[in-house]
């Protein structure tokens, strides 16, 4: 996949805070707004979630028997224009004439119906006993995990009508997703260039919030972090000296909606996944994102925080009203959406014109 036009890594590692989401101190709703102004991206430490060890475990587990699968039958659950299903090695490429692939698979799970059941075609063996106890316990985590994230926001932005005012714009139908993901390992010989061809090319996300799981050994993840448009910063899995070897911290980042909602002061930033560069086969690369989104019918009013008042008054006497530049990753173009569905049809709609995956 082409790149944005920037290609060095840098190797001097940001530091992104880690915070406990239970935590709902104004001083802690503090450290996770200005690392969503600064970077669009922060670490959640497990404890303080529903995440345990195990939660996090079976799920990689799944997805691994997901993707073991062989191609036909993973086929069987092709992704459609609901943006649920399967979607198979290179079938993301960006321009076939240039050749130019995305070496991974992925299976989006879009959220369960109020009997808490898939509303999309499945494989019997996934969704049905432990195994959908397990996605159920898995999608509820994630949810809760954002809502509590959301509540954070509110608090460091001081929002006047309750820190809960995000949280309450969230719920069911929404576009949220479960995305397993798959980025296998090159057998010796395999043709690819690191100039074009990665695991995942630069993007940002659609959504409110993303929340990413990651597996230990397994590294790639990059941002471009919004003060430095000139590289590329490695975001490691686990941050300089924390406590655990075995579970990450979940890795979250803010998306283009909230971006937008917040015109501009939260970051939703450019990232991508990379082929380890110390040896062309590597590892295999697991790596499970949960995509938040609000309500389909939430209107995107405006937020009533004194801190993104005083933003939005600085980008109008500074000129730049243009809702094009709220929101870092792309926003979207053209009148102001009024609803979040609204919001995502036209970011798809963007997305397809510009060719720029996810
Ligand atoms: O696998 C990863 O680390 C990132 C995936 C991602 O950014 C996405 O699917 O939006
Ligand atoms: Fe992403």
């Amino acid at each position: 996949m082409g790149s944005v036009g920037v290609k060095e890594s840098s190797q001097d590692l940001i530091q992104l805070p880690i915070i406990n989401a239970s935590d709902t101190s104004l001083e802690n709703g503090r450290r996770l707004v200005d690392a969503a102004i600064k970077y669009g991206f922060l670490y959640i430490s497990p404890e303080g979630t529903l995440f345990t060890e195990s939660l996090v475990q079976s799920q990689f587990d799944l997805s691994k028997q997901f993707f073991a699968q062989p191609i036909s039958e993973k086929e069987k659950y092709k992704i459609g224009t609901d943006n649920r299903g399967f979607t198979g090695m290179h079938n993301e490429i960006l321009d076939p004439s240039k050749d130019s692939k995305e070496f991974k698979e992925a299976f989006n799970m879009g959220e369960f119906d109020g009997n808490r059941l898939p509303q999309q075609k499945m494989p019997e063996w996934l969704a049905t006993g432990a195994n959908l106890e397990q996605l159920r316990s898995f999608e509820i985590a994630c949810r809760t995990t954002c809502n509590q994230v959301l509540d954070l926001i509110g608090v460091g932005l001081e929002v006047k009508d309750g820190t809960n005012w995000f949280s309450r714009r969230h719920g069911q139908p929404s576009g949220c997703t479960v995305r397993l993901l798959h980025y296998p390992s090159l057998p010796e010989g395999t043709d690819y260039s690191l100039d074009t061809d990665v695991r995942a090319g630069a993007h940002s996300d659609y959504g409110s919030i993303t929340l990413l799981f990651q597996r230990p050994s397994q590294p790639g993840l990059e941002i471009r972090p919004p003060d430095r448009s000139d590289v590329w910063s490695p975001v490691p899995v686990f941050p300089l000296s924390y406590p655990s070897t075995t579970l990450p911290p979940i890795l979250v980042n803010i998306g283009d909606l909230l971006s937008y909602w917040t015109s501009g002061l939260l970051r939703s930033t450019v990232h991508r996944v990379i082929f380890p560069s110390d040896t062309k086969a590597g590892e295999d690369r697991y790596s499970i994102a949960y995509f938040n989104h609000p309500l389909d019918e939430a209107q995107l009013v405006d937020v009533p925080s004194r801190i993104v008042r005083e933003h939005k008054e600085k980008l109008s006497s500074s000129g730049v009203e243009d809702e094009r530049e709220h929101g870092y990753g792309g926003g979207t173009t053209g009148q102001r959406a009024m609803t979040a569905k609204e919001h995502l049809m036209k970011r798809l709609g963007a997305t397809y014109k510009v060719r720029v995956e996810r």
